[in-house]
């Protein structure tokens, strides 16, 4: 018996699939497998006795009216589908795992298996615990429904333990439920590569800092005094406010320009990665250890500057080991032994509360005093909103610039309004709601009407300043009538959301704008206009 797949292209009319089984019955063939093109045709793979019984079978179902094609095929569309996902998964530079929601692995890429060091054949369709212990993030997301971002993750494959760092989200349908998880790894050495990439980057020199605020200029002209010595400097400011731009652009005022910067955030890593990324390590330190051992970050600053940002989430025992650097100048790597002498200058930064981390206990004095020689402190957005005009029309024209798009201004109305908000994520939230808004209006100009609808502004702040603006309805009302017997809860419910839905859709006539003002899928509007036939 010979397999054969054809595609049978149609005009959709009613009993059309009658009459094509009937075809295929009287040729008496042996089907295997069926798929359909929605409106559009249908997929037959089946086997048959040879060539004769096939031409005939074509030939009949070509005479079937409404039939507009019917070719050979070399595969399934599925499994076209299942190629082109595989190489999707197999382009991507870390492993991709994935579990449905019974814990079995749905799709794992090849770099996956390397790292894991199993078959792909192996691994598709076997419960994840068999593969990667009961331990993985991955299944634990399955569980919880918590993502995870670059959790320290051991595997114990072949009697070797193997260290990685992953990242987990849940998968959920269209009724919020999990489904599924997909997880991404990575190992030591990609981290590295990360980390010594951010080095390459553009760097930002003390011109890249806009204000027209006198706390701002003060600082500037503070920080390009100390910017030329290599005395250790401590950068505070709530998050946000641009401690990494004020390090960035110190170091490229200082005699270290030449050398490298090497930003490194604290926070972002554990205990042992931290130590390991910072000190370096001897060959067989630890297991997965790289051969040949590794230089840690502050030999490769070696003459420039180490920027450790964060430094208020350092461990007690990294605490301890940060200030035998700054004290005598030298290295020892994870699991060495030698003191290696290392030129570094330190910028440290934090949002946290040293001083009161020190009476709890938390920081160490004497590594404070030791980093607190020149303190540095930049004030939040708030108490400086003279700079945010300048600042947020600066933003504007960076990301215009970096998304392609013709540079867009803001309505006299839109200064103030930024102006009057707190901005509690200061320069960085201020960024990320313009390029919300870059991205999503058509106009050239920011209006007031913009902000309401895709920022988080709120209008009693703004009511404060500014009179002349119309403002969003300050409340939503439903008419629920109440003759005798309560509603049910459910249809209370559904009149809310009608009348919630027809009005946004009333100023986003589409699906896809109201579902991004209501913060729902498309599908879930439709699915409502539909039901409610709004
Ligand atoms: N005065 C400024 N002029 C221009 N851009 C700024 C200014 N202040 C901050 N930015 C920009 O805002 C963003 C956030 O700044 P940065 O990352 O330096 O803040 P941070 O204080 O280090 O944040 P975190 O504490 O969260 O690490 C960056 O894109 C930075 O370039």
């Amino acid at each position: 018996m010979q397999q054969y797949i054809i595609q049978i292209d149609f005009v959709d009319c009613p009993g059309l699939g009658y009459e094509i089984f009937k075809v295929t019955d009287k040729n008496n063939i042996n089907k295997i497998a069926m798929e359909v093109i929605p409106k559009h045709g249908m997929v037959i793979q089946f086997q048959c006795a040879g060539e004769e019984q096939v031409h005939s079978l074509v030939a009949d179902l070509r005479k079937i009216e409404n039939i507009t094609a019917v070719e050979f095929r070399t595969q399934m569309p599925y499994q076209e589908k299942e190629i082109e996902l595989r190489t999707i998964l197999n382009s991507v530079s870390e492993g991709v795992l994935a579990i449905d929601k019974d814990g079995i692995i749905s799709h794992i890429n090849e770099f996956a298996c390397k790292l894991l060091h199993c078959r792909l054949d192996k691994a598709i369709g076997v419960k994840v615990e068999a593969l990667v212990g009961e331990d993985s993030p991955v299944l634990a997301t399955l569980q919880s429904g918590n993502e995870y971002r670059l959790k320290e993750w051991t595997v114990k494959r072949k009697g070797r333990a193997l260290q990685f760092l992953s990242s987990s989200v849940p998968v959920k349908n269209d009724q919020e439920q999990i489904i599924g998880a997909v997880s991404t790894i990575q190992d030591f050495q990609q981290i590295e590569k990360v980390i010594l990439r951010a080095d390459k980057l553009q760097r930002l020199t003390f011109a890249d800092i806009v204000q027209q605020s006198q706390p701002m200029a003060q600082l500037i002209a503070a920080a390009r005094a100390v910017a030329r010595h290599s005395s250790t400097i401590l950068l505070r400011g709530e998050s946000g406010t641009g401690k990494e731009l004020f390090a960035t652009a110190i170091h490229e005022a200082s005699a270290r320009c030449r050398k490298p910067f090497i930003p490194i955030n604290c926070a972002a890593l554990t205990e042992t990665l931290l130590e390991s990324e910072l000190f370096g390590y001897e060959e067989g330190a630890f297991t997965g250890a790289a051969k040949g051992g590794k230089k840690g970050l502050f030999e490769q600053a070696n003459g420039g500057t180490l920027f450790l940002d964060e430094i208020g989430d350092v461990s007690p025992r990294l605490q301890v080991r940060l200030l035998r650097v700054l004290q005598d100048g030298t290295v020892r790597r994870v699991g060495g032994t030698k003191a290696v002498a290392v030129d570094v200058r330190v910028i440290a930064a934090t949002h946290r509360n040293l001083e009161q981390m020190i009476q709890s206990g938390e920081f160490r004095e004497d590594l404070y005093y030791r980093l607190n020689v020149i303190p540095l402190t930049i004030l939040p957005l708030r108490e400086r909103k003279e700079d945010i005009p300048l600042l947020a029309q600066h933003l504007i024209r960076k990301i215009c610039n970096r998304i392609n798009k013709a540079e867009v201004y803001l309505a006299k109305e839109s200064v103030e309004l930024l102006v009057a908000q707190k901005w509690p994520g200061n320069v960085r939230q201020l960024e990320n709601t313009l390029e919300r808004l870059i991205n999503l209006i058509d106009s050239t100009e920011i209006r007031p009407e913009h902000l309401w609808a895709w920022t988080d502004i709120t209008d009693n702040v703004a009511a404060k300043t500014i009179g002349n603006i119309s403002r969003k309805p300050q409340t939503l009302q439903v008419e629920i009538p109440l003759t005798g017997e309560w509603p049910r809860l459910k249809d209370i419910v559904a009149s809310v959301e009608k009348e919630v839905i027809t009005r946004v859709l009333k100023k986003y006539p589409s699906s896809r704008l109201a579902g991004q003002v209501l913060g729902v899928s498309n599908t879930t509007i439709l699915n409502k206009i539909h039901e409610y036939k709004i």
